[in-house]
């Protein structure tokens, strides 16, 4: 068994990045960035089978968004794209549970959007897999089912920044730890869900999650 098998126990860092995918910048409205938006969610945002999703306070518009995880296993910073992934321990399914209506309220003042990513059990995470189980990062299918509608299904392969610029990037910034999570970012094909919606996701045929929201 790996010592990161129970990776979110670590309590360290969620590393997320935005608008990594051009479909999915282009369904909200965005630009395509120029360097990667980075943000972060707190320990406290994970959230694992058999526990439920909750909506965060006055929500009116809770969103799912499919995400490739990286599970750091070494720590660093500055990190070279070409070392990048001798950093990676393994991966994961994640969501990355947005409050959009907040998000959006947020933006338009130039605000943090702390409130709408950020709550607890905003941060589903799926079993961790090993770096063998997956041999390119680039070449995965990232896909999500609402009451058994597939509702997101994108190949890595479209990410703006791959997984090792992603890593050189933020390891810049922040020193990354071991436990540490990335999130990618999302593909096209984000929405709403309510109380009593089944999320099903999976990388790949890999590993799939389900989480109920409550
Ligand atoms: O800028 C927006 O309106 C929304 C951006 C996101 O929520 C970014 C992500 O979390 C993502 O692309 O995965
Ligand atoms: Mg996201």
């Amino acid at each position: 068994m790996s010592k990161y098998s129970r990776f979110w126990e670590f309590g360290r860092k969620i590393i997320c990045v935005g608008r990594n995918f051009r479909a999915h910048a282009k369904e909200l409205g965005n630009e395509v960035p120029d360097d990667p938006i980075i943000f972060l969610k707190p320990s406290t945002a994970y959230v694992r089978e058999p526990n439920k999703i909750r909506l965060p306070p006055n929500t009116n518009e809770l969103h799912h968004e499919v995400e490739l995880g990286l599970v750091i296993g070494k720590n660093g910073s500055n990190i070279t794209e070409e070392n990048a992934m001798e950093h990676v321990a393994g991966y994961c399914v994640a969501l990355d549970m947005t409050d959009r209506d907040k998000q959006t309220a947020l933006k338009k003042k130039g605000l943090p959007w702390s409130l709408a990513k950020s709550f607890d059990t905003s941060c589903p995470v799926g079993d961790f897999l090993p770096k063998e189980m997956i041999r390119n990062p680039e070449d995965v299918r990232l896909w999500l089912k609402v009451n058994d509608v597939m509702k997101q299904d994108g190949q890595t392969d479209c990410m703006i920044f791959s997984p090792s610029k992603l890593i050189s990037f933020v390891s810049g910034y922040f020193t990354l730890e071991e436990g540490d999570l990335i999130l990618t970012g999302t593909p096209s094909g984000v929405g709403p869900v309510s109380a009593g919606d089944r999320i099903e996701a999976g990388v790949n045929e890999l590993s799939s999650i389900k989480f109920l929201i409550e």
